[in-house]
C-alpha cells in the first residue's frame, strides 16, 4: 500500500539520523526534503533565523502551533535550557504520530509535549491542563488563517507577558496578510521582518518577531 510523505520522511530520519542527536535528524529531514521530495518544514535557512532567536530569548516556556513532523519541534527543543517545557499542538492524528517517532529518534521526548488537537481548543486550556502562566515564546506555523485568532486568543487567555516573543513562519510564502496587518500595526507588538526563502527553494519567505509590549 502507498505510504504518505510524513511515513517517508520519518524512514529518512531512521535510517539516516543517529538515535538521541536532535541535529541529525535536522539534517536527515532537510537532506530528504532538498534530495526528495519538498517538504513544508520551516527548513535549514529559516531555521538558522529560528535557531538565533530561541538563543537569545533562552525560553522556559514555549507554545509551538502546528507540529506537522516535527521538524521545527527538534530544532527548537534542541536549544533550550534543561527545565525549559515545549508544548506543540497538531490535530491531525497522522502527523501527530509521525512527530511522536520523530521526536523520540532525536531523543528529546523528555522536553516536549505534543498535544493532538486544535489550537483554538487547547489554548484556553494551557493554565489548567498544563499549569502554564505566559508563554516565554511562542512559533505560529499552522494554518496561516488561523495565526491571527489564535493570537488574539493567547491575549484574551493572558498568556503572554510583557517581552513575550511570537515568531511567525511564512508571512510572505503563502502569506499571512491580515496578521501581519495586525501585528505590525498594533500599539500593544513591535515586530521585525527577518527576510529569507521559502524553504528548500529560491522563492522569496520570511519570518515575522514580534514583542508583546503588554
Ligand atoms: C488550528 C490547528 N490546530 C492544530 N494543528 C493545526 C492547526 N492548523 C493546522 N494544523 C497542523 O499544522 C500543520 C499545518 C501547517 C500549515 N503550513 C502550511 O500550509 C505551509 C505551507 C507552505 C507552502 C508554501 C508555498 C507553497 F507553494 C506551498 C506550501 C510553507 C510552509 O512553511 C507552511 O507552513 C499540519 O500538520 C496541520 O495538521
Ligand atoms: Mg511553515
Amino acid at each position: 500500500t502507498q505510504t504518505t510523505r510524513p511515513q517517508r520522511m520519518l524512514a529518512a530520519v531512521q535510517k539516516n539520523a543517529t538515535r538521541g542527536d536532535p541535529r541529525s535528524v535536522v539534517k536527515a529531514i532537510d537532506q530528504f526534503c532538498r534530495q526528495k521530495e519538498w517538504a513544508m518544514n520551516v527548513g535549514d535557512e529559516k531555521g538558522c533565523i529560528l535557531d538565533s532567536v530561541v538563543t537569545e530569548v533562552n525560553p522556559a516556556t514555549v507554545l509551538e502551533l502546528g507540529t506537522y513532523c516535527g521538524y521545527s519541534t527538534v530544532r527548537i527543543a534542541s536549544l533550550l535550557p534543561p527545565d525549559a517545557k515545549l508544548i506543540t499542538l497538531e490535530f491531525n492524528p497522522h502527523n501527530a504520530a509521525i512527530a511522536r517517532q520523530v521526536i523520540a529518534w532525536a531523543g528529546l521526548g523528555d522536553k516536549i509535549q505534543l498535544v493532538e488537537g486544535a489550537s483554538g481548543d487547547w489554548i484556553p486550556k494551557m493554565k489548567e491542563k498544563f499549569g502554564i502562566e505566559t508563554f516565554d515564546l511562542v512559533f505560529l506555523d499552522h494554518w496561516k488563517d488561523r495565526y491571527l485568532p489564535d493570537t488574539k486568543l493567547m491575549e484574551e487567555c493572558g498568556l503572554l507577558r510583557k517581552g513575550s516573543i511570537l515568531l511567525a513562519d511564512n508571512v510572505i510564502s503563502p502569506g499571512t496578510p491580515d496578521y501581519l496587518e495586525y501585528i505590525r500595526n498594533s500599539p500593544r507588538y513591535k515586530s521585525q521582518y527577518f527576510r529569507s526563502h521559502l524553504e528548500y527553494t529560491k522563492a522569496e519567505d520570511g519570518l515575522e518577531k514580534s514583542v508583546f509590549l503588554g
